[in-house]
């Protein structure tokens, strides 16, 4: 029963804390940036003054009589936390909170001329059109041919940290791109995830020119691959996607989105749309990939979901039953980056050395962590890698964005 142990949730009041910046700094500088980033109207602008005086220094609100979700939003306890401050509740439901009513601001769920415009396009088009990824992308070429194995780990390793392309952390940590990636993973379970996923006995991977077949998987299962950042990290989910399906390690690839744009950058399924023409119109290696991302999406091997509990301000403990039972049904559940982590273990400070095979118990079938460390949450390190990490970093470690992990719960 690991959660009867739990420690307690992480709320954002602490002084000094990560959670209180992200907060405290963070959020007014999102709501700058989207205000900048469209000429916005003045009821818009006005919304966006209140949710900065609230964010500051008031009290959580309820959501209009008539808002569509409201009663999802109650059952996901908001009049439990209405007339809290901003800073007192979970801290998870709060960030989550914020994101709902900054769309709530610029109009985003109209009705309305400004219904579905997304506050965050702007940003996430200008890094998928920006020159590193076009370079990420030719960099394939050089991995068309090689063993398997070594494709498997490129693409693996690539879909890892692409959760570095995250936008909103890189607002509150302007250094965080030019720190370089430290790339001894702080958990690597990845053997495990390849066991999970053997590669079907008939012959695979012709449309990729390599490939052996010589597996013993069916290739017929599913793989839930909860994506996070749209951009440069969904681009690497993608391709990730495509070499599963192309060396038939499953049969079908489920891409779990938000449905409606969250943490800056976190993708929807326009992104995905997006994102699949970007690679079906590159050049080489990867615009084959794309093209065949694009067959995959017409033939149903690929297909998006954007369940309302992917924005849910809750931990996947609470998921509910049609969402449990797709999990369930899946050969493996790739959960990306930090945010998912935070949902998937709970947002505590567990002490590093708890289990992640115990935090994880709860979910319905074999999971997979994905994740580049961005925040305070962290379980199944050993003792040693702890004391290392410590004694190199103090505490940065956990929220740098440096460090990552691969995580496996059978
Ligand atoms: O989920 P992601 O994109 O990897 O990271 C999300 C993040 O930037 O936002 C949260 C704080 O706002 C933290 O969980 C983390 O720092």
């Amino acid at each position: 029963m690991p959660h009867a142990a739990a420690p307690p949730v992480i709320l954002g009041n602490e002084p000094g804390s990560f959670p209180r910046s992200v907060l405290a700094e963070r959020h007014p500088a999102i709501i700058r940036q989207v205000r900048e980033a469209f000429p916005y109207g003045p009821d818009h602008h006005r919304g966006l003054d209140a949710l900065l005086a609230a964010c500051a220094d008031g009290v959580i609100d309820p959501l209009p009589a008539d808002a569509h979700d409201r009663d999802r939003w109650r059952v996901w306890g908001l009049d439990a936390h209405t007339g809290s401050s901003w800073f007192d509740v979970p801290w998870l439901w709060s960030e989550s909170y914020f994101y709902r009513r900054l769309l709530e601001a610029v109009g985003y769920f109209g009705p309305g001329p400004w219904q579905g415009i997304d506050p965050f396009r702007p940003f996430k088009l200008a890094e998928l059109e920006a020159p590193e990824t076009d370079e990420e992308l030719a960099a394939l070429d050089a991995l068309e041919g090689r063993p398997v194995e070594e494709q498997d780990r490129a693409l693996l390793h690539g879909s890892l940290w692409g959760n570095r392309a995250d936008l909103g952390f890189r607002l509150s940590d302007a250094g965080a791109e030019q720190r370089a990636a430290v790339p001894g993973l702080v958990a690597d379970d990845s053997e495990r995830l390849w066991e999970l996923l053997p590669q079907a006995d008939a012959d695979s991977g012709s449309d990729t020119g390599s490939g052996s077949g010589s597996g013993t998987g069916t290739g017929t299962g599913t793989v839930c691959l909860v994506a996070d950042n749209a951009g440069r990290e969904l681009v690497p989910d993608l391709l990730l996607a495509a070499h599963l399906l192309a060396h038939r390690r499953c049969g079908r690839v489920v891409l779990h989105v938000k449905p409606y744009p969250y943490y800056v950058s976190d993708a929807t399924t326009a992104d995905v749309v997006d994102a699949v023409r970007k690679l079906s119109g590159a050049r080489g290696a990867a615009g084959g990939r794309g093209r065949r991302l694009w067959q995959a999406m017409a033939d149903g091997t690929l297909t998006v979901r954007a369940h309302p509990f992917s924005a849910a301000p809750l931990p996947y403990e609470r998921m509910p039953d049609d969402l449990r039972a797709e999990f369930a049904s899946a050969t493996l559940t790739i959960v990306k980056g930090d945010l998912n982590y935070r949902r998937l273990v709970g947002d505590s400070r567990w002490a590093p050395t708890t289990a992640f095979a115990d935090v994880t118990a709860y979910f319905p079938g074999p999971v997979a962590a994905l994740r580049t460390l961005k925040s305070d949450v962290i379980t199944g390190l050993d003792a040693g890698t702890e004391a290392a990490l410590v004694a190199a970093e103090g505490q940065r470690w956990r929220t740098g964005g440096t460090h990552a992990l691969i995580q496996v719960r059978e």
